[in-house]
């Protein structure tokens, strides 16, 4: 299974994302993969907040940050789960472009600062364009917020 990250293998045009394209250099540059557990494929992603990704209170990060994580680690899932259903390599042609079309997310308890995040998901459905992907973020084993992406294959 390709190490490369889901989000290096979209094309040029789409790698200026705020959260995770790898061509923006202010941007979050998040990086998802395939992460096999005991019984199910999930998709895993990392990553450590800076200081100035506080929500106001020092200690813990900001909502946004968070919904951001969710989002583009929900749409590269689900871009990665797309490829898979049809065999094929990400990234190969004709490339499938997902964007989110619905995202909701529970905030279950603060978001400590220090710590590495891990972001997981989990695509529940493909279905014709559109695949639902439930989500997660959680550090120091405790989950700090869920969420479920309803994301649209462009045309
Ligand atoms: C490979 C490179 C990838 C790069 C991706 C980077 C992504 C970064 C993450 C993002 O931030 S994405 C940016 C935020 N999202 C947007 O700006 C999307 C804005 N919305 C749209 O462009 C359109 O509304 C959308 C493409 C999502 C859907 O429009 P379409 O006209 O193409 O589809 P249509 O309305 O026919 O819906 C297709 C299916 O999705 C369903 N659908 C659409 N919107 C929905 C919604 N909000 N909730 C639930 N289902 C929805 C719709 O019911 C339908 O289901 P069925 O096929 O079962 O009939």
């Amino acid at each position: 299974m390709s190490k490369q990250a889901f989000q290096d293998s979209y094309p040029a045009e789409f790698s200026h994302c705020y959260g995770c394209g790898r061509d923006n250099p202010h941007g979050l540059q998040l990086k998802s993969y395939w992460h096999l557990s005991a019984d199910k494929e999930h998709t895993i992603a990392h990553f450590t907040p800076k200081p100035y990704h506080t929500g106001g209170v020092p200690d813990n990060a900001y909502g946004g940050l968070i919904a951001s994580l969710l989002d583009c680690h929900g749409t590269a899932s689900a871009a990665a789960a797309a490829y898979k259903a049809q065999g094929r390599d990400m990234g190969t042609a004709p490339i499938l472009r997902f964007v989110t079309a619905s995202l909701s997310v529970d905030f279950l308890r603060p978001t400590p600062m220090e710590n590495k995040l891990t972001i997981l998901g989990e695509v529940i459905q493909l279905e014709g364009r559109k695949a639902t992907v439930k989500l997660s973020l959680s550090t120091n084993d405790q989950l700090c917020a869920t969420g479920t992406m309803i994301a649209v294959a462009l045309k």
